[in-house]
């Protein structure tokens, strides 16, 4: 099975409402896809605004230089305009849409069926002479008559399109339909590649790529964290798990997924969910004791894989869901030994206060020390935790050096604060070696004066 990954944060991401990309942040987002490994990069359209095309721009300079290795593709509509200012920035692939539905072809286009077909031959075609490589897209092909649909298809590759893209512009698809119409469009139109755009409407967009990959489609689009028109598209994340687990492939980096999303959300400001598939910060979280339970003596027993898969780890929390397992364990983490009595007890207290969200370690041990009567000393925390305070230069945007602040690994949270010190950064490392490295990755930040660090030494 062949299937790669277009993301398409860059354009379909940035039709999410609310979200804007500025010039350096698209050149960060496009190297970032690419050092995670997705085969083609849809950059954006080049004619909607000056700042997408110079985006691209430079895109294409690094594209030059090696530095990002993915196929760039840049969006069009079937309008000669549009195809030159595409062309001019020398992207490696146009991809030309065309609303192709009844519904699009009366309500927008104003075309027959029979002035559709010419309109995609021509542009196609024009693409074609400035030496590009296409790929067509049958907008709300979903809801094309499906004869029409092969039509378009044949069209666009007797034009000169290698690839067509078939686009669930609404959502409507469900998985049987979706393997269905891509296993006929790849029997009755040889010659072509296919891909899948699917939107989330129904929720159905990740079963409906695997659908498509099924039925033949090799391309995938995807968007980190599912940005796009309305509810959006399949978030990268979650296909790439998938295709992983179903198929045993591997289409990006998997253990850099967590970064990248959370670059994202950054960067879009659209918040992820804790639930959220894989990247979520409850994704490899457990709670229910029978479960915790069952992860402590097998991992496998609540993961579909296992979280460091992700570059993540697992946890589980404490309410009145718990069990004797997991208190057990919790306790025995923190140094603390516990008689199985004790353990009743403590359970029983936790159980008696229902509506406790969260217990914390100190609300744990403050419960055991009232049971048993003991002063209880829990071992020291093994990682170190520090608050580097960090003076930016005086004619830099601060906003900008938080966000490449936050993006460092090991930093966990990036405060911009008032007084003598700019920037709050908290970070975590496993020793001091580790806290070094990043103090000095933080000062490597351009735009970063001077730090000042603070260690952690207890915590309420
Ligand atoms: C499903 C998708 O997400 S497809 C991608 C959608 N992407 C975008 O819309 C990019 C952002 N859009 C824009 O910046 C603007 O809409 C522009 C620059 C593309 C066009 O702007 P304007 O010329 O002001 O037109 P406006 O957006 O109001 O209307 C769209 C026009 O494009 C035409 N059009 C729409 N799709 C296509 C297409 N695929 N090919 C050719 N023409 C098209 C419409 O018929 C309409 O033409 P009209 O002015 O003759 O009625
Ligand atoms: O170009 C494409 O493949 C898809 C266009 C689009 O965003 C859509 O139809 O939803
Ligand atoms: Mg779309």
């Amino acid at each position: 099975m062949k299937v790669g990954i277009l993301d398409s944060t860059l354009r379909e991401g940035e039709q999410t409402p609310g979200v804007v990309f500025t010039i350096d942040q698209r050149v960060e987002i496009a190297k970032a896809l690419s050092d995670i490994g997705v085969q083609m990069i849809e950059a954006g359209h080049p004619a909607v605004s000056s700042d997408i095309y110079e985006g691209i721009k430079r895109i294409m300079k690094l594209k030059r230089e090696g530095i990002i290795t993915s196929e760039i593709v840049g969006h069009s509509r079937a309008v000669k305009k549009d195809i030159e200012v595409a062309a001019e920035l020398e992207v490696d692939r146009i991809a030309i849409f065309y609303g192709v539905s009844d519904i699009h072809l009366k309500a927008k286009h104003h075309v027959t069926r029979e002035e559709a077909l010419n309109i995609i031959a021509e542009t196609i075609s024009y693409a074609r002479s400035h030496g590009v490589k296409v790929r067509f897209t049958a907008e709300d092909g979903s809801r094309t008559d499906l004869n029409y649909l092969i039509q378009v298809c044949k069209t666009a590759r007797d034009s000169g399109a290698d690839r067509v893209s078939i686009a669930d512009t609404v959502g409507i698809l469900y998985p049987t339909k979706t393997r269905e119409l891509f296993s006929t469009l790849v029997r009755e139109v040889p010659g072509l590649e296919f891909d899948i755009h699917a939107h989330n409407d129904l929720g159905l967009a990740v079963a409906n790529a695997l659908a498509a990959v099924e039925g033949g489609a090799t391309i995938i689009h995807t968007t980190v964290n599912g940005l796009g028109e309305r509810v959006g598209i399949v978030p990268l994340q979650v296909i790439a798990a998938a295709l992983k687990y179903h198929f045993g492939i591997e289409v990006v980096k998997l253990n850099k997924l967590q970064q990248l999303a959370s670059l994202i959300e950054k960067y879009s400001g659209i918040p992820m969910p804790p639930n959220y598939p894989i990247t979520g910060d409850y994704a490899f979280i457990h709670k229910a004791g029978i479960h915790v339970a069952g992860v402590l003596n097998d991992p496998s027993t609540y993961e579909f894989m296992p979280p460091e898969t992700f570059g993540r780890s697992r946890d589980y929390v404490i309410d009145k869901y718990t069990g004797k397992h997991a208190l057990k364990d919790r306790f025995e983490k923190l140094g603390v030994k516990l008689s199985d009595i004790e353990l009743d007890q403590v359970l029983a207290k936790i159980k008696s206060n229902p509506n406790v969200r969260f217990y914390r370690d100190v609300d744990l041990l403050e419960i055991a020390e009232s049971v048993t009567g003991r002063v209880l000393k829990p071992k020291p925390p093994e990682n170190i935790e520090a608050l580097i305070s960090v003076k930016c230069d005086s004619n830099v945007y601060t906003t900008a050096v938080t966000r490449r602040l936050a993006v460092i690994p090991g930093v966990k949270e990036v405060m911009e604060i008032s007084g003598d010190y700019d920037v709050l950064v908290k970070v975590e490392a496993k020793d001091t070696n580790e806290l070094n490295q990043i103090i000095e990755n933080i000062r490597a930040v351009k735009g970063v004066n001077s730090t000042l660090t603070s260690l952690v030494l207890k915590k309420m």
